[in-house]
């Protein structure tokens, strides 16, 4: 028997991009209702289910179970948690149990986790038969408004964070709501910055909104849901205009030259910083950076940095555990920025609250300067 779901409290976003077009569907309970929007959707016989330690033993029998349902074949592959996994020989893990599995180009590959699984699952499907389809059922915040969205996949190598991967739109995405329930404070909040980035970029009122309503979107409910909808949505927005990332799409790396960075200097160890950790600091410091250049006023950096504090984020370098990276480590991973170009580095800078732009040209000397006063 087909499942159905019920159409209450979901929401709909629609990612307009042509022959790659593809609905994000937003509500509660869509992992026990997967098969009936995959099969309708997609017609796809057989699935290659990625998935994580964490994440395996509270959803992946309810995927099986409703994709069964509703005919399709199912594999599935459980792999350790956290940033570690986005490498080279989990990549061809994925990729081997994809091909042992005989997964068509018709067939897909699920993502059924964070966003450290949306990457790695995404490049396999992106490289795999030159390309299978790609659904991503994200369980993070961060991954149900960030990764899941957009097509970026890849892993980190030695030399630094995402630097192997390629663009692999996904063709459905299923944000179950009820999967934040089992998610710990610490990753709901990682989660948060990128939610309060979106509004840095350019939706100064969405920011506002956040400043006034953040412990209702902690909380749950419909504040929670429209935050997901609304970040999906200015997401959306960007990635329709600049797939591939040659302008514009730029303004999502906010914070993230810095972030990135320090992920790397900190060798991906979650216990240390995560990710949207990462971002946080990292949106504080490119705020601070804008104001010792003198475009935006050094107010603007503080009011960031007290909302991220409100929430339980760290803000800044000092905030995270063990030994202060050194301002070479971090300009060694900052010069490896795919945003560089001509050796020149590119930073998403801001003249306020909600009015960030992409910078070229920036000197690596003022960003060497600026780092060793932030980690004195
Ligand atoms: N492709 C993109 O556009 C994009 C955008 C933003 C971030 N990213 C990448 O995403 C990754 C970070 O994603 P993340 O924050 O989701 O990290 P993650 O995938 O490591 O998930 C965070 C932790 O939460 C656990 N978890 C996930 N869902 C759960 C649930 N429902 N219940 C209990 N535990 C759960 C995971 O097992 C993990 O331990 C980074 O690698 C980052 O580079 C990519
Ligand atoms: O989708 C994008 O574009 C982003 O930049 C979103 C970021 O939040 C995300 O972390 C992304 O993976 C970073 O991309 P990268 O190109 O700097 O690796
Ligand atoms: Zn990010």
């Amino acid at each position: 028997m087909k499942s159905t779901i019920s159409r209450d409290n979901e929401r709909l976003v629609h990612v307009p991009l042509g022959d790659r077009a593809y609905d994000i569907l937003i509500g509660p309970d869509l992992i026990a209702h997967a098969g009936g929007e995959i099969t309708s959707r997609l017609k796809v016989r057989k699935a290659a289910i990625i998935t994580d330690e964490n994440v395996a033993p509270l959803y992946l029998d309810r995927l099986v179970d409703s994709l069964q349902t509703d005919g399709v074949e199912t594999v599935s592959l459980t792999l350790p948690a956290g940033e570690k996994t986005k490498s080279l020989e989990h990549l061809t893990t994925v990729c081997d149990l994809a091909l042992s599995a005989r997964i068509e180009r018709n067939d897909a590959i699920i993502a059924l986790g964070g966003g450290v699984i949306g990457d790695l699952a995404g490049f396999a499907a992106g490289i795999v038969r030159r390309g299978v389809r790609f659904v991503q059922m994200p369980t993070s915040l961060l991954s149900q408004v960030d990764s899941s969205v957009g097509g970026k996949t890849g892993i980190n190598t030695r030399h630094g964070k995402n630097l192997l991967g390629v663009f692999h739109q996904p063709d459905l995405v299923l944000a179950d709501t009820s999967a934040l329930d089992t998610l710990s404070e610490r990753e709901f909040r990682a989660g948060y910055a990128e939610v309060a980035k979106y509004g840095l970029i350019d939706r100064p009122d969405f920011f506002e909104w956040l400043e006034k309503n953040w412990a209702e979107v902690f909380a749950g409910g419909p504040a929670r849901a429209e935050a997901i909808a609304l970040s999906c949505q200015a997401k959306a927005d960007v990635v329709v205009e600049d797939e591939r990332e040659t302008g514009r799409r730029a303004l999502l790396n906010l914070g993230h030259t810095f972030g990135h960075a320090l992920e790397a200097a900190t060798h991906y160890d979650s216990r240390r910083l995560v990710h949207g950790e990462g971002v946080a600091i990292g949106m504080v410091l490119a705020h601070r950076f804008s104001a010792r250049l003198n475009l935006a006023s050094p107010d603007d950096a503080t009011r960031v940095e007290a909302h991220l504090k409100a929430v339980g984020l760290p803000t800044r370098i000092s905030d995270i555990p063990g030994d202060m990276p050194s301002t070479e480590v971090l300009m060694d991973a900052i010069a490896q920025d795919k945003k560089v170009k001509s050796g020149k580095l590119t930073f998403i800078l801001t003249r306020g609250i909600g009015q960030s732009f992409v910078a070229n040209d920036v000197a690596t000397s003022e960003v060497q300067t600026f780092l060793s006063q932030n980690l004195a």
